[in-house]
């Protein structure tokens, strides 16, 4: 069996899931085999695409699936080529490692993370019990390899990985507004999925929105659903604007949400509320708000009508909203970070001079 990891047994009944729920982890590939890194050219690579055929259905777990699985996880001969890598030890790496560790899914030393910072891979491998380097090219040797660096750094990192990935290596790349063929292209690599998860992937609730290069197999792709799967939901979307608009709305969603909280506690202290009261009247609130509408079959606007009588309280700040143009301003936020993504993805990919990361 694979080092650390949980396989499904092979005559297991399996349901299809949910298309979007989280999934079980299935492994990340053919841990405990020896690796032989194949030479280039060796099969034929896919291509990279602009994003437009795949739709975005999961395909049933069939019997051959769980096959292959069981059968790559029993191999017994020990390997050093890491489960999963990481380029790039932050902040989304950090929740990342922490959801794929936490719920047992994968051993922590299966992972090595490439990070530079030396504080960093010290707290990560302190925290974590994950392998650790500064060393990049050790880490993309891992079987599936996530691109965490920020936009400005993505030039350096393909500069570094350019032609140095084996062939059977999948990248994921969570880096706001880099395309896929920018990543195909700068990798010269063909198995290249686009992703945008979001912070609540500490605690295995992220909503990812993906898109897969053409050049993926469906066991790939099963991969990297089960790595998607455990930080929460995964939505495989037919087009690589899928994956932007999610930017604009998915990946900053959080920053959204605590900047509302912050600013509803501090309207509660303003009336006169002690700060933890109106702190636990807002969180608890919108806690209470976000289950109700979990579990009932309504929609927003209608749940949103029921707390809203008809010349009441609630009304009076509703209307509040409304002339302040708080609508438009959210619609504007989105926007913004929409575009600021596309920009993000435009930035030339040499190394900037500190300071003009913009
Ligand atoms: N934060 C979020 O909510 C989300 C972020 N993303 C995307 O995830 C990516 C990472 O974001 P985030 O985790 O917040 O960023 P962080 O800055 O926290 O993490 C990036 C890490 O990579 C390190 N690093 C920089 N250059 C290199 C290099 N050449 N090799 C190895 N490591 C390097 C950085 O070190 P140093 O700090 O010293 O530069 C830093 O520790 C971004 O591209 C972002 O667009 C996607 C979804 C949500
Ligand atoms: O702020 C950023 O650039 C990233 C992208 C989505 C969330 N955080």
């Amino acid at each position: 069996m694979g080092r650390g990891l949980q396989p499904l047994p092979p005559d297991a009944p399996h349901p299809r899931p949910a298309r979007c729920e989280g999934r079980r982890w299935q492994g990340l590939g053919a841990h405990g085999q020896p690796h032989l890194r194949p030479r280039r050219g060796e099969s034929g690579p896919g291509r990279c695409r602009d994003g437009s055929h795949r739709e975005g259905t999961h395909p049933p777990q069939s019997r051959s699936y769980l096959a292959m699985t069981a059968d790559s996880m029993d191999a017994t001969v020990p390997s050093r080529r890491p489960a999963l890598g990481f380029i790039g030890g932050g902040v989304m790496a950090e929740a990342l490692i922490g959801a794929v560790t936490g719920g047992g899914l994968a051993a922590p030393g299966t992972l090595l993370v490439g990070e530079v910072d030396e504080e960093r891979r010290r707290v990560l491998r302190e925290q974590y019990g994950v392998e650790v380097t500064a060393d990049n090219l050790a880490a993309a040797d891992a079987e599936l390899v996530v691109l965490a660096v920020k936009p400005q750094h993505l030039g350096v990192v393909l500069q570094q990985l350019r032609g140095q990935l084996r062939e059977d290596t999948i990248v994921v790349s969570i880096i706001a507004g880099a395309r896929l063929q920018t990543l195909c292209e700068g990798l010269e690599h063909p198995l290249v999925v686009r992703a945008m998860p979001n912070t609540p992937a500490r605690v295995r609730k992220a909503a990812t929105f993906w898109i897969p290069s053409a050049g993926l197999s469906e066991p790939a792709l099963v991969r990297v659903r089960s790595l998607l799967g455990a930080l929460g939901t995964e939505v495989e979307v037919a087009d690589e604007a899928g994956v932007e608009m999610a930017t604009g709305l998915a990946g900053p969603m959080p920053a959204f949400v605590y900047f509302l909280i912050e600013a509803f506690i501090d309207a509660g202290v303003a009336l006169g509320l002690p700060r933890d009261q109106a702190t636990l009247a807002t969180v608890e609130s919108m806690r209470g708000s976000l289950e109700l509408l979990h579990r009932s079959q309504e929609s927003p606007a209608a749940l949103r009508k029921q707390v809203t009588s008809p010349g009441g309280a609630t009304l009076a700040g509703l209307k509040v909203f409304e002339s302040a143009g708080v609508r438009d301003a959210m619609d504007a936020a989105v926007r913004a970070v929409h575009a600021r993504a596309q920009e993000l993805g435009r930035l030339p990919l040499a190394p900037l001079e500190p300071g003009k990361e913009g």
